[in-house]
């Protein structure tokens, strides 16, 4: 067999060096307040593109304040202060001049319980889209049907898309609300413990859709189950008090912490 191997002039193979990873977000010394309680403590970091980052760590660590600061969704209440820099695609998305219009077609957000609008199916997915763009008919019956496709439910609801919503079992709920997110086209999928009202095979499903969205979406998961983190994710954040601890390979994190906080916590030492 031909091996296709290069030499270099000592007669040792050339191995290449892999193209570093694209950065989709970069996050710099960021520091979030509640009403002057300092929740997040000057984090950087790099969110890979086309890739699952989770992010993980005790209850009320900070997880999904950060979340919620890519789709600036505290904005919409008072009080909320954010400081540094979130920069998606080279612009800072926390500057006021970034219209959170824009921001939430590159965005899309998944919620812990899904939270279906109580109208039928096809207009749950069909709503976010009219919002933003205006679609003949049939286009925009192509675009639903891509969604719930997307989303691993055509299937099961091709046949009754104009049922209510509301008749679904949770983890078809959660799946909607996956297609309503991607119905939108966006680049970056944010999730936050998308599984936890679920049972294992709703779960199940979840983890393997997300497995099959990665290589379209840049996807952000934050999750309380570490099996979870560990099965379905390419890097994981620890967080612990505000801070980042650090944010590595998955397999890394999982296996040869860098810090001691994070060794603690993955074996249940705390937490
Ligand atoms: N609306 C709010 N007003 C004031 N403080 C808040 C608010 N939301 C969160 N906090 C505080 O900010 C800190 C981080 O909360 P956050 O919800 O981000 O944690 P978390 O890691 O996602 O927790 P959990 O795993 O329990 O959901 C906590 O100390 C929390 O009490």
């Amino acid at each position: 067999m031909i091996d296709s191997t290069s030499f270099g002039p000592d007669g040792r193979p050339l191995i290449e060096e892999a193209p570093a990873p694209a950065v989709k977000i970069a996050v710099r010394n960021l520091d979030f307040y509640y009403q002057g309680y300092h929740a997040l403590k000057n984090i950087s970091l790099d969110i890979e593109d086309k890739k699952v980052t989770a992010i993980i760590g005790p209850s009320g660590c900070g997880k999904s304040t950060l979340l919620r600061i890519f789709n600036r969704i505290y904005a919409i209440y008072p009080g909320l202060e954010a400081k540094g820099e979130v920069v998606l695609d080279g612009e800072n998305i926390l500057d006021p001049a970034y219209s959170v219009n824009r921001l939430r077609s590159k965005v899309g957000m998944v919620f812990q319980k899904p939270v279906p609008f109580p109208m039928t199916i096809f207009e749950n997915v069909a709503y976010g889209i009219r919002h933003h763009e205006r679609l003949s008919r049939g286009d925009l019956a192509d675009r639903v049907e891509q969604a719930l496709r997307g989303a691993a439910l055509w299937d099961e609801v091709k046949d009754k898309l104009k049922q209510s919503a509301l008749g679904l079992s949770g983890g078809q709920q959660q799946r909607l609300c996956i297609a309503r997110g991607i119905a939108l086209k966006p680049e970056v999928l944010l999730l936050d413990e998308p599984t936890s009202a679920l049972d294992p095979i709703a779960t199940g499903r979840i983890e393997q859709l997300v497995e099959e969205l990665k290589s379209q979406y840049t996807i952000i998961i934050v999750t309380h189950n570490m099996q979870q983190a560990a099965r379905c994710s390419d890097r994981t954040a620890f967080m612990y008090m505000g801070e980042l601890i650090e944010l590595d390979k998955t397999d890394k994190i999982f296996t040869k912490p860098g810090k001691k906080q994070t060794e603690d916590y993955i074996t249940g030492r705390f937490g």
